[in-house]
């Protein structure tokens, strides 16, 4: 479990992070999306102990991480720019991250990277953005540590690769002691891949949500209820996060199960009403409002 304390970090005058506290439970894929410059990058260097902030904890399954050979061990940093030697190929980047990791699986690499349609002795400066960043992710969850970070590495993936890794992922999961903890700009990118979001914003953590557990709270229906006094009850006894009013159709996100919800809505003897599938974006963008923010400032 790595838990983030009253995490502070100050560049110049300009505060990159701003009192962050956050629990990051085992065997969870954490998607941690902001804007740019929302502190993101500076967030995850000093959870893996690349920068030592100015106030506050990370610990690593109870470990302290700064200058902390022990909690290290259990951690790979996929930086935003992934670095590859000047005349790289796959297969001397795993020879090198064999010896960095002592735990590296050079077969599973070579597995994954046949399945991946790469070459061991391409050059690696020859392969498109995409590619690379495939590379970098398969170094990572090769080298078998329990905790991977990546910083934007999913940004830019096609959906068919996402899917791959995320798939990946789980099964890395299933078998072993794993946590990937993943940085975007992009909700829509992490919505299929994560089981948390944090919202990071100005260097503080907004929102930071179970995926499961909101997709269970939230719902959004549309239903058509002829008599406006019962349209009217029904608005003031759920608890209405947003709603919007088309025509006769009136369409509302609300906090409360599915089975709650109909309830109150079959209550007003409605002409239709369902329940309808809600994103991701569309459940930050109610609850930030709730919170007072306007989230189309806040992601992409
Ligand atoms: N080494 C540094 N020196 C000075 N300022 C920095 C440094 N690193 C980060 N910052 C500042 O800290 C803030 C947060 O930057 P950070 O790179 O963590 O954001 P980010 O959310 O990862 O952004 P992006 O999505 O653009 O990568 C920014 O205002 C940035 O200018």
């Amino acid at each position: 479990m790595i838990r983030a304390e009253g995490i502070r970090k100050t560049f110049g005058c300009r505060k990159a992070i701003n009192n962050i506290t956050v629990t990051i439970q085992e065997g969870n894929i954490f998607g941690l999306v902001g804007t740019n410059g929302a502190g993101k990058s500076t967030f995850l260097r000093i959870l893996s102990g690349v920068l030592k902030p100015e106030a506050g904890t990370v610990t690593i399954d109870e470990l302290p991480v700064f200058e902390n050979e022990k909690a290290k061990a259990k951690i790979c940093f996929l930086s935003d720019t992934a670095y590859f030697f000047p005349g790289a190929t796959p297969k001397t980047m795993a020879h090198y991250y064999g010896i960095v990791y002592p735990e590296f699986d050079k077969k599973r690499f070579d597995e994954l990277l046949n399945k991946f349609g790469m070459e061991q002795d391409a050059k690696i400066n020859t392969f498109s953005k995409g590619m690379k960043k495939q590379v970098s992710v398969l170094l990572g969850i090769c080298t078998n540590t329990q905790y991977l970070f990546c910083d934007e590495t999913f940004d830019g993936l096609d959906p068919v690769m996402r899917q791959a890794v995320k798939s990946i992922f789980a099964s890395e999961i299933l078998n072993r002691n794993f946590t990937p903890v993943i940085a975007s700009h992009n909700l829509r990118e992490l919505e299929d891949i994560c089981d948390h979001v944090g919202l990071l914003h100005q260097g503080g953590i907004l929102l930071s949500r179970d995926l499961e557990d909101m997709k269970f709270h939230i719902q959004k229906i549309q239903c058509v209820i002829q008599n406006p006094v019962l349209e009217e009850e029904l608005l003031r006894e759920l608890d209405v996060m947003q709603h919007e009013k088309r025509g006769s159709l009136l369409t509302i996100i609300a906090r409360g199960t599915k089975e709650e919800i109909m309830e109150r809505v079959e209550s007003k003897y409605p002409v239709f009403g369902e329940v309808l599938p809600l994103s991701l974006e569309e459940i930050f963008i109610s609850e930030t409002e709730v919170a007072g923010y306007d989230i189309k400032n806040l992601i992409c």
